[in-house]
């Protein structure tokens, strides 16, 4: 276990102006579930591949319970690893395949057998211990996998990369929240890379949110919906995304540009830069009074239906109550509560 530290870290690649990594200073507490979430290219697999060993950055140094990791390759950083791909032995059985980390390191048959006889129950992988591997199919070679990563509990850390990309649509739901139930019982520093937020948010105590190689926010994943520190953060967790209405914001006031005003539940200072109110679809209620809108469409997401709107010209999402037909001059009522401001997308501080 360990708690893992980042001194102006940064990683510019061989011929590339710019940063893959922005510098950064960051520490990950022992034993925390973290997830790395962000789209394509903002810069995740390259902070893993920081962390296990496997590019060392161009800047800045990496830190395991405080001793300086930097410059040492990934066998002498003891980190366990799972990629999206299956790495399994074919010819091995389930057992001996999940063995396999704890035997190499001499742990006896019966410890290792215990060891995995746990990690094999909580995977779904317990009737199965005595089959070869190469019988199975990739939902259950990534599950082993995935033991195989779990099941050694004195790793510094256990590295993600997109494991669930292999698994059926139907059985990510169960194996997310089996991930979960693991990390409770084997409390090891966990570093879950993926693009999906229902997984990330799933899996993590701590969420770390990725945007063209900056860390943007690192929080609870209440603290994501709740307070996006950037605008990225607003858009990307949620579905649909936080809307954002460019305004003008004058002490407890908002102003649209076609001259609607919104109260707000905090006073601001004069704020510089592109200014917009933040406010969750959660938030924003299709109603008979409020702000005029017009309606683009209603989409029904199963559990609850969503009306695309614009409002003063601007595309925006409000929740459609259950029930609720749409009214013939639909409008927007807007909870206070949700309301958020953004300068040039970071989140502005008001006062109460
Ligand atoms: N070996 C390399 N040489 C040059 N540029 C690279 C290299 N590896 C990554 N990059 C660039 O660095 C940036 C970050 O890439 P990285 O793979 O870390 O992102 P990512 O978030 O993991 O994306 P993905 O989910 O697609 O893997 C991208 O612009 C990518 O093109």
């Amino acid at each position: 276990m360990a708690r893992i530290g980042f001194e102006r870290l940064a990683q510019r690649y061989p011929g590339s102006p710019h940063y893959a990594l922005r510098p950064m200073d960051m520490v990950w507490e022992d034993a925390g579930a973290y997830a790395l979430l962000g789209p394509s290219g903002c810069g995740k697999t390259t902070l893993l591949n920081i962390v296990s060993g496997l590019l060392r950055p161009t800047e800045g140094r990496v830190h395991f319970d405080g001793q300086d990791v930097t410059a040492l390759p990934t066998e002498r950083r003891n980190v366990a690893q799972v990629f999206q791909f299956p790495v399994v032995y074919d010819t091995m059985t389930v057992r001996e395949n999940l063995a396999f980390p704890l035997r190499n390191r001499g742990s006896s048959a019966r410890e290792a057998n215990t060891r995995v006889e746990h990690v094999a129950g909580l995977l779904g992988l317990g009737a199965m211990l005595d089959r070869r591997a190469r019988n199975l199919g990739a939902d259950e070679k990534q599950k082993i996998s995935l033991g195989r990563g779990l099941v050694r509990g004195d790793v510094a850390a256990i590295l993600f990369d997109e494991p669930l990309t292999v698994i059926d649509p139907h059985l990510k739901w169960e194996l997310r929240s089996r991930l979960k139930e693991l990390h409770r019982q084997v409390p090891v520093t966990m570093i879950y890379v993926t693009h999906d937020q229902t997984e990330a948010l799933t899996f993590a105590d701590r969420v770390v949110v990725m945007s063209e190689g900056e860390v943007v926010q690192v929080g609870t994943p209440e603290a994501l919906f709740d307070r996006p520190a950037h605008s990225f953060v607003g858009h990307f967790i949620g579905s649909p995304g936080m809307n954002f209405l460019a305004c003008a914001v004058h002490g407890r006031e908002a102003m649209l540009p076609g001259g609607q005003r919104i109260a707000l539940p905090r006073a601001y200072a004069p704020l510089p830069g592109r200014v917009e109110l933040g406010i969750r679809p959660e938030f924003a209620t299709l109603a008979r009074e409020g702000l005029p809108v017009a309606l683009t469409r209603v989409e029904d997401l199963g559990r609850r239906r969503i009306a695309r709107v614009e409002l003063d010209g601007q595309p925006f999402a409000a929740t459609l109550p259950e029930g609720m037909a749409v009214p013939a001059e639909p409008c927007l009522a807007l909870d206070a509560a949700g309301m958020l401001v953004y300068a040039d997308g970071r989140l502005a501080e008001g006062e109460a």
